[in-house]
């Protein structure tokens, strides 16, 4: 950590201003260097000047000095507002390196800020989710995670862990003959209370985590049923072929789609049918297999068919599944509003009939199912990975045979909570968490 480091904190490519970021003890030198002028007052943004070791200027912009610990990483920083563009970067970037910095990795600024105590690993994460949010409700779930929503229940469960150690400890002290009854079964309590916490977060259906990747909707029918024509009208372009032929679609065609706010990864299928050859046979197999990892099934069929449903899409049909009814403009026979025991919606791709109703209806849905409650969630697996060896080290619990015992499984579970804040750090973790940052963050 003793390499000052730097980076372009705004995005490459042509832009207007571009923001560079420096941490490190050099920061200051090299700020100086630059400006060939005093340090400006911490946290005020200066004009200034900057020229290479030749006197050749680099840019004109704006500077700012955070001496530390007051900074995003707690070492010296400083910000260099600069024009965009490839000249003025390349410019810096050799003077910086002149000046003994090095380019910063991916994440390395955010580690720093770890490493220094400024955030814990949840704020890290939520920092790179923020990042990366590509709609509404993912970037409501990142900031809250970003104000410590996660972090401040994963330290209360941390607490009362080490309250149950602490009774257990003062039980330890005692002789076997004097120990009070009431202290062992105060811990047995407490610890089943906390175990029944655990658990009920772990019941959430993994919301936190599908929200932050992308909710997974499916498109499944027969051939010729119109799921192509569906997601083309869904992502507003024409993303998948559309034909008369039956077969068209032989592999799965994925949009990424905002559903009011909902992020959602919507996957055309080929149809569903008795395959003939190898390679229908696997667009069939792929359809199903993406059927298996949906988070919710659109089952597609010919509206002009009714009363006749096809018996193949009949069969993926389940609780996570709504029915549409396409081609409505051909149908002749009455539309039913229920098949299978779910809701169906008509609707026509070629007209846009209807669209709106489904579009209202899939949001509806995923508003039940995965609207964030009042309840901090798990965001990432290795949460839940956590919290589960915490929930399975507290179940093993069991002062009544040996305190030794119960206090290391205690202490096991308060381990496994640990790594989720970073409380608890193992290189292995770090490193996946931060290299999937971009540089500059
Ligand atoms: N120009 C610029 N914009 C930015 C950032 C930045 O570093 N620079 N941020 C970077 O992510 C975000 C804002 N977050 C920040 C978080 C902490 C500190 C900081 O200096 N913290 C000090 C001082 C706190 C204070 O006095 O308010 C500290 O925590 O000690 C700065 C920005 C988004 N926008
Ligand atoms: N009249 C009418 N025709 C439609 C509608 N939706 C799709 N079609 C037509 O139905 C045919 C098949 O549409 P596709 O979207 O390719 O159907 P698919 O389900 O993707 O078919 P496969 O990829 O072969 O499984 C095309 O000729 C479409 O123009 C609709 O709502 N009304
Ligand atoms: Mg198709």
């Amino acid at each position: 950590m003793a390499d000052t480091i730097y980076a372009l904190a705004s995005g490459t490519g042509r832009a207007g201003i571009a923001v560079w970021r420096l941490s490190g003890q050099g920061s200051a030198d090299a700020l100086l260097a630059l400006t060939g002028r005093p340090l400006p007052p911490p946290r005020r943004a200066v004009r200034a000047v900057l020229t290479d070791r030749d006197g050749e200027p680099i840019d004109d912009g704006l500077a700012l000095w955070f001496p530390a610990p007051a900074s995003f990483t707690g070492e010296d920083v400083v910000e260099l507002h600069l024009h965009g563009g490839r000249a003025v970067a390349q410019g810096l970037g050799r003077a910086l390196s002149g000046l003994g910095l090095r380019p910063a990795e991916p994440g390395e600024f955010s580690r720093r800020a770890f490493a220094n105590g400024k955030i814990d690993l949840t704020h890290a994460e939520a920092i790179a989710d923020l990042v990366a949010a590509e709609t509404a409700a993912q970037r409501r779930q990142a900031l809250r995670q970003m104000d410590g929503a996660l972090a401040a229940l994963i330290e209360e469960w941390r607490r009362r862990l080490v309250s149950i150690l602490a009774r257990l400890e003062a039980a330890i002290d005692f002789a076997e003959e004097d120990l009070p009854p009431s202290l062992i079964t105060l811990t047995q309590t407490e610890a089943a209370a906390l175990a029944a916490d655990l658990a009920a977060h772990l019941a959430d259906d993994r919301r936190g985590e599908i929200l932050r990747d992308g909710l997974h909707i499916t498109l499944l029918g027969a051939p010729n049923a119109g799921k192509s024509s569906l997601l083309n009208r869904l992502a507003g372009r024409e993303a998948a072929i559309v034909s008369a032929e039956a077969g068209t679609t032989r592999d799965v065609i994925e949009v990424h789609l905002d559903l009011g706010g909902w992020p959602a990864i919507l996957a055309d299928t080929a149809g569903l049918r008795e395959a003939e050859g190898q390679i229908e046979a696997e667009g069939v197999r792929r359809a199903l297999a993406r059927a298996g990892m949906a988070d919710l099934k659109l089952a597609v069929f010919d509206a002009a068919l009714v009363p006749v449903l096809d018996e193949a899409t009949r069969e993926v049909i389940d609780d996570s599944t709504l029915v549409v009814l396409n081609k409505r403009d051909l149908a002749a026979a009455p539309l039913p509003d229920r098949v299978a025991g779910r809701p169906a919606v008509a609707v026509s791709a070629k007209t846009g009939d209807g669209l709106d109703q489904l579009v209202g209806w899939i949001e509806g849905e995923l508003q039940q199912r995965f609207a964030v409650g009042s309840a901090p969630v798990l965001t990432r697996a290795r949460h839940r990975a956590a919290a589960e060896a915490a929930f399975v080290a507290l179940s093993g619990f069991d002062p009544s045979v040996d305190l030794g015992l119960a206090a290391e499984s205690l202490r096991a579970a308060a381990t496994a909570l640990g790594r989720i804040t970073g409380r608890v750090e193992t290189d292995e973790v770090l490193g996946a968490i931060f290299a999937e940052f971009c540089i500059g963050k």
